[in-house]
C-alpha cells in the first residue's frame, strides 16, 4: 500500500514541528508539504531542518494551491481564520482535514461544518486517547450524579496559549453538558470576578491558568455536598497530540465527508 501522503499545516509552529517529527518516526506516512502565512519567517526553510531532524526536501511554503498538489490529508494546527480558510479550499479539492487548532468563533464553526458536507473533517480540542477517554468519563459522570453536584472544569497552560477557556476545556464541558441533558452555551459561567453573587445551580464553571511550560492539564470536579469527585488528565509531551492527530489522519483517507470527532477515530462515542 501507498504511504498517505500529508500536509502540515502551522508547520512552524510548536505542533508542527511536533508532527513533522511524528510523521518522520511512523510508518507508512510521508509529508509532501509544509503551510505557514506569508509573513512568516520559516518560509523557504526545509521543513526537516526546522524540526530539528535532517533535511526532507519539502520546503516550507505560503501558497497553499501548489502545495495539496496530491496530499491526501492536511493536519492543520494554525490559527482559527487560516483554519477556516484551509476547511473552504480544501472542501473544493475532496481533501481530508484534521483540525486541532482551537479557539474558533460560533460562526468559524459554522463555516468548517458547512465545508464538512463535502470532504471529512476530524476536528477537535485534544487528539490526545487520554483526554478523549477523560471526556467520555465525564459524561457518564455528569449523567449519574444530579445538580447537586457543582461542576467546575480547571485548565492550565504554558504562557503562550493565546484562547482560553482552551478547547479541550470546551469539549470537557460539552461532555459534561450531554452528561447532565442542558446546553453547554446556557450553562456555562467563565471569567468571575467581583461579587459576582452565589454560583448558579446547574452551571458549568471554567477557570484557566497560564503559565511556564506547561503542555496542557485539565481538571473536572464535580463539587457535592460533603464530597468532591475530581477527573483529571496531565500531558507531558505534544507527541501525544500529535500521535492522535495523525491516527486520525489515517483514518479520514477515503470516508464519507462529514464533521467527525476524535471519539470516532477511538471508537469512544458509545462509551
Ligand atoms: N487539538 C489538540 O490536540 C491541540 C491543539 N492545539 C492548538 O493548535 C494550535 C497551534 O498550537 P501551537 O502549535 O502550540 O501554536 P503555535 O503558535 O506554536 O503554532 C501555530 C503556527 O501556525 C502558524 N500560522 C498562523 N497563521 C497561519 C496561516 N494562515 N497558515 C499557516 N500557518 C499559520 C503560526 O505562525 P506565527 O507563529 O508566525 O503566527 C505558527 O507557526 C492552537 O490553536 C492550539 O490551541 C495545540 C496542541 C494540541
Ligand atoms: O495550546 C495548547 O498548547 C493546547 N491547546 C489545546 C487546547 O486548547 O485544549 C490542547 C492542549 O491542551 C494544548
Amino acid at each position: 500500500m501507498s504511504d498517505l501522503r500529508i500536509v502540515i499545516a502551522g508547520a512552524g509552529g510548536r505542533m508542527g514541528r511536533t508532527l513533522i517529527k511524528a510523521i518522520s518516526e511512523a510508518g507508512g506516512l510521508v509529508l509532501v508539504g509544509a503551510l505557514e502565512h506569508s509573513g512568516s519567517a520559516h518560509l523557504g526553510e526545509d521543513a526537516g531542518l526546522m524540526a530539528g531532524l535532517r533535511a526532507d526536501g519539502v520546503t516550507v511554503e505560503s501558497d497553499v494551491a501548489p502545495t495539496l498538489n496530491g496530499a491526501d490529508v492536511v493536519v492543520d494546527f494554525s490559527s482559527p481564520g487560516a483554519s477556516v480558510r484551509l476547511a473552504e479550499r480544501l472542501a473544493e479539492a475532496g481533501i481530508a482535514h484534521v483540525i486541532g487548532t482551537t479557539g474558533f468563533s460560533h460562526a468559524d464553526n459554522a463555516a468548517i461544518a458547512a465545508a464538512a458536507r463535502r470532504t471529512p473533517v476530524v476536528k477537535s480540542g485534544n487528539m490526545s486517547l487520554g483526554v478523549n477517554l477523560l471526556a467520555a468519563l465525564t459524561r457518564r459522570v455528569a449523567a449519574t450524579l444530579d445538580e447537586s453536584f457543582d461542576i467546575e472544569i480547571v485548565e492550565m497552560h504554558h504562557n503562550k496559549k493565546v484562547d482560553a477557556p482552551s478547547g479541550t476545556a470546551l469539549l470537557l464541558g460539552e461532555a459534561a453538558a450531554q452528561g447532565r441533558g442542558c446546553e453547554l452555551s446556557t450553562s456555562s459561567e467563565r471569567g468571575r470576578d467581583g461579587v459576582t453573587g452565589a454560583r448558579k445551580p446547574g452551571a458549568i464553571g471554567f477557570a484557566s491558568l497560564r503559565g511556564g511550560s506547561v503542555v496542557g492539564e485539565h481538571m473536572v470536579i464535580f463539587a457535592g455536598p460533603s464530597e468532591r469527585i475530581e477527573l483529571a488528565h496531565k500531558a507531558e509531551d505534544r507527541m501525544i497530540f500529535a500521535r492522535g492527530a495523525l491516527a486520525a489522519a489515517r483514518w479520514a483517507k477515503g470516508r464519507e465527508p462529514g464533521l467527525y470527532s476524535m471519539a470516532d477515530v477511538l471508537g469512544l462515542s458509545d462509551f
